[in-house]
């Protein structure tokens, strides 16, 4: 709640306007116009926010008895405004109403046997995308939320120097949302056809929002339904959506739809308790599994629970080649 609070208050933009030295508590309160009957409340929200594990802010005392003076840290530079990687959209998304108030019901909905619903759906009386189809206030607040918070997850797979996409003419993202990968990939590759596959609401209207590479297409569908052809598709963060029969469909889409090499995956694979992976790592696999268990009816796997899905699509094979931070990218042929 803190960090939502420094988020909305732009307390980050402060400490950064105040410039070197660091912003002093007394310059804060003036500088956001904390009225005196708050200033406890708020000397005690920024020291929260600098504990050593918070890490928001940098606390200095130039002589004792002086103010407590702040200053930014790498976390709180990637929420000013104005920052090229801000991250604000990731905490807001998490405290929308829609997204709060699904997470405070977790131990209710854990009890209740007979309701195959999503804890989400429970409270919110819709599934995810249905809820982000709307067109009521909060639902284009979070649909505008999501879209940012998935935009921070752009793994370096577009550049002109990716292998990932050697010799593809064509290729599709399906579910690409709204083509932030699609297109880094088209412009690094103005020779290939790239289309983005997604709900239409999520893609009407995108191709004339303009700032998009010539080859670079937007189709509304449906991935359970049809994907179109290409020599190549991508499927990033989208099968740890869904169970597995789901993702079984969805993959048998896919192989029906390419002629080249196959398939690229992005999602995580889950780390056994032990590997290589590093403790953050497994951490976020950790809560991005409970996400998707709670928020979709969906699931991290782990490599052979991957291989299991991949074999029952009719996919000859797969191979991972490449990490980034807790994410996997496998390449899975037809
Ligand atoms: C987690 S987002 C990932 C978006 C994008 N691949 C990315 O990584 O930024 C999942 C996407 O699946 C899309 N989606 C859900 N159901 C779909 C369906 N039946 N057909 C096509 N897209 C679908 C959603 O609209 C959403 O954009
Ligand atoms: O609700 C989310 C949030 C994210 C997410 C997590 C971390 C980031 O730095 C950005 C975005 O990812 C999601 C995701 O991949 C998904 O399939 C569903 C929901 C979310």
């Amino acid at each position: 709640m803190s960090i939502k609070c420094a988020i909305h208050l732009r307390i980050p933009d402060a400490v950064h306007q105040h410039g070197e030295p660091a912003a002093s508590l007394s310059q804060l309160i003036s500088a956001l116009r904390i009225p005196p009957s708050k200033t406890h409340a708020f000397r005690c929200m920024m020291r929260v926010l600098s504990t050593r594990s918070t890490g928001f802010f940098s606390v200095q005392q130039e002589e004792e008895g002086e103010e407590l003076c702040y200053s930014l840290t790498p976390a709180s530079r990637l929420l000013l405004r104005h920052a090229p990687l801000n991250q604000a959209s990731l905490p807001l998304l998490h405290f929308h109403p829609a997204v709060r108030d699904y997470c405070s019901v977790l131990d209710t909905w854990l009890l209740e046997e007979n309701d195959k619903r999503t804890a989400f759906e429970v409270v919110n009386g819709a599934s995810f995308w249905d809820y982000l189809a709307g067109s009521s206030g909060p639902a284009r607040e979070l649909k505008g939320l999501f879209y940012d918070a998935m935009a921070l997850v752009v793994p370096t797979v577009g550049g002109r120097e990716s292998l990932l996409f050697r010799g593809v003419r064509s290729f599709v993202d399906v579910a690409g949302g709204t083509g932030i990968v699609a297109a880094a990939v088209a412009g690094a590759f103005p020779e290939m056809k790239c289309v983005v596959l997604d709900l239409p609401h999520v893609v009407e209207g995108l191709p004339a929002a303009g700032g998009h590479p010539g080859n670079l297409e937007f189709v509304g569908g449906d991935m359970f339904r049809s994907v179109p052809s290409a020599d190549a598709v991508l499927l990033k963060s989208i099968l740890h959506n869904w169970d597995d029969e789901s993702c079984v469909k969805i993959l048998k889409c896919c192989k029906a739809a390419v002629s080249g090499d196959g398939d690229e995956v992005i999602d995580m694979v889950m780390s056994e308790v032990g590997s290589d992976d590093d403790d953050l790592s497994r951490e976020i696999q950790l809560c991005f599994d409970l996400m998707m268990a709670t928020l979709l009816n969906g699931k991290e796997r782990n490599e052979m629970e991957w291989k299991g899905l991949f074999e029952e699509a009719g996919f000859s094979n797969y191979k991972i080649v490449g990490k980034i931070g807790p994410r996997s990218i496998i390449e899975v042929y037809p």
